[in-house]
């Protein structure tokens, strides 16, 4: 069994990008610049956001943080939206999600200018994508495929299985994993919450991916020998042996399925770093004009 460090392979890759900030600035070029903004005061989307600024200011990028009430109208996200297009500082921003209930995700997610959609939430983006024209790829996804491809995971002809179908990670990595290319060229089975005998066909899996959102979801018993594992889930789980009092846990029974594994993503350090860096990235993109 192998770790696949998404920690460590998010370093690599904001080192590179610290290196291009290097060069941008000699040149005498605009610095990246990321903006976030989180409607709300939940706990875990704080910790993420805040994430994100820190690795702005590691690799040098400039980075704007816009933190609105809970009670913040749609109108008002909207203003704050079209505010962040207009901004010509401003090469990319993301809206944490979820929102308040009384603001329309998909309105908002529809706002963003598809090229500072560093998400690449955006219908503009996710047709693209779908139809292979390069442009900004779901960060989480894209940071699964820079995971495998830079720890040198071979997916042409293997039969990868998705568990979950979500807009942000499911779908996209699915389409991704299908089409031609490196990582890519892989079988793909979708599965979800409909899908019957799902253990006969996740024992199948030469790759599996598992985005379904409930914590220890996938046992040992589900998963072939030799198997690779990418697990997107993160759950914040009671802990007495922790400061903090909550322990982040994967939907993989990571203690169990690891010894099958050939590769695994451990939780922390797997999926999440990897999709900071994706964000990075994309920002990078953008404020080139490379995408
Ligand atoms: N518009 C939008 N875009 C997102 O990309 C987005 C979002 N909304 N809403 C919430 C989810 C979640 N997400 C994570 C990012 C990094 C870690 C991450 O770095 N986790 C660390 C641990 C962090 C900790 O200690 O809590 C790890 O897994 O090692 C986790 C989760 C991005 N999301």
């Amino acid at each position: 069994m192998q770790l696949l460090d998404g920690k460590g392979t998010a370093q690599s890759i904001k080192d590179e990008l610290k290196e291009k900030v290097a060069q941008i600035k000699a040149e005498g070029g605009k610095v990246p610049h990321l903006a976030a903004v989180l409607v709300g005061n939940d706990g875990a989307s704080q910790t993420y956001v805040n994430a994100k600024v820190k690795a702005c200011e590691q690799i040098g990028f400039g980075s704007t943080l816009i933190h609105l009430s809970e009670e913040t109208s749609e109108a008002e996200v909207l203003a704050t939206v079209q505010k962040l297009n207009d901004d010509p500082e401003i090469d990319g921003f993301i809206v944490q999600v979820p929102l308040p209930k009384q603001i329309d995700e998909q309105k908002v997610v529809e706002a963003i200018l598809p090229n500072k959609d560093v998400d690449g939430f955006h219908p503009v983006n996710l047709g693209k994508m779908l139809l292979g024209i390069p442009t900004l790829l779901p960060a989480t996804p894209k940071g699964m495929m820079l995971l495998l491809e830079r720890n040198g995971i071979e997916t042409s002809g293997k039969h990868c299985v998705v568990i979950g179908r979500s807009n942000t990670v499911g779908t996209p990595i699915s389409v991704l994993m299908s089409r031609n290319g490196n990582p890519g060229n892989a079988t793909v089975t979708l599965c979800h919450s409909r899908t019957k005998n799902l253990a006969e066909i996740t024992k199948q899996a030469d790759i599996l991916i598992v985005a379904i959102g409930k914590e220890g979801f996938v046992s040992a018993d589900m998963v072939k020998e030799g198997a690779t594992v990418i697990d997107v889930g993160i759950h914040r789980v009671p802990s007495d042996q922790t400061k903090s009092g909550f322990k982040l846990k994967g939907d993989v029974k990571f203690d169990e399925v690891a010894p099958k594994c050939e590769f695994i993503t451990p939780v922390p350090g797997g999926v999440g770093p990897m999709t900071i860096a994706s964000l990075l990235w994309n920002t990078y993109l953008t404020s080139q004009k490379l995408v």
